[in-house]
């Protein structure tokens, strides 16, 4: 995908304020060596992730003991940015709650879903591993991070996170937050 095309993506999807926003976010890829994967550190400001995490909570996806939501077409909407009336660019989307610590088997996502899948994370980090064959690329999501896939990045290379014991975590980082994922695809 060309920058001008990435670009109008993220405006068409997540909304802008300015051209300067959407140029700033897109210019920050550390993740070269896995061919379309593209790492938007801090996507949504402190206040934005803020804003999300009031419209996740509210739709009481996790009250039952659940730990994924999924939404087909009618997205809620989701802390402004994330209005229904947007054209849709993706019509699914999965909400996945981690307790702390907790791991994510390495997988390709489903051939039933396009090319060019968007993941957003909140609240606390995790270290998405990428894997093809013996290659391996860690990915550290932070909190407002947006990771987009495409090509190669989702179709040739798994993606997951290794579990952590919750003392080990506690040790290295001090605290224990679970983390919220969201996943937005597009059926075919
Ligand atoms: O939680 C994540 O960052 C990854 C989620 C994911 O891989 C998926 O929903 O297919
Ligand atoms: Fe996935």
């Amino acid at each position: 995908m060309s920058a001008d095309a990435q670009k109008c993506l993220f405006r068409e999807v997540f909304g802008s304020d300015s051209e300067e926003d959407v140029k700033e976010a897109v210019s920050t890829c550390p993740t070269a060596c896995v061919h379309g994967l593209t790492h938007v550190k801090q996507w949504l400001s402190f206040p934005q992730q803020e804003d999300l995490l009031v419209a996740v909570e509210a739709e009481q996806w996790f009250t039952g003991g659940a730990n994924q939501a999924m939404r087909f077409g009618d997205f809620p909407n989701m802390g402004g940015r994330w209005t229904a009336q947007r054209r849709p660019l993706f019509d699914q989307l999965i909400v996945n709650l981690y307790q702390p610590g907790e791991g994510l088997k390495p997988h390709v996502d489903l051939l039933r879903f396009q090319d060019g899948i968007a993941i957003v994370s909140l609240q606390s980090s995790a270290i998405l591993a990428f894997t093809r064959g013996e290659e391996v690329v860690d990915v550290r999501l932070d909190p407002g991070d947006l990771l987009l896939l495409e090509g190669e990045a989702r179709y040739e290379w798994m993606h997951g996170i290794t579990a952590i014991p919750r003392e080990q975590l506690l040790e290295q980082t001090g605290e224990l937050w679970p983390r919220i994922s969201i996943t937005l695809r597009k059926l075919i």
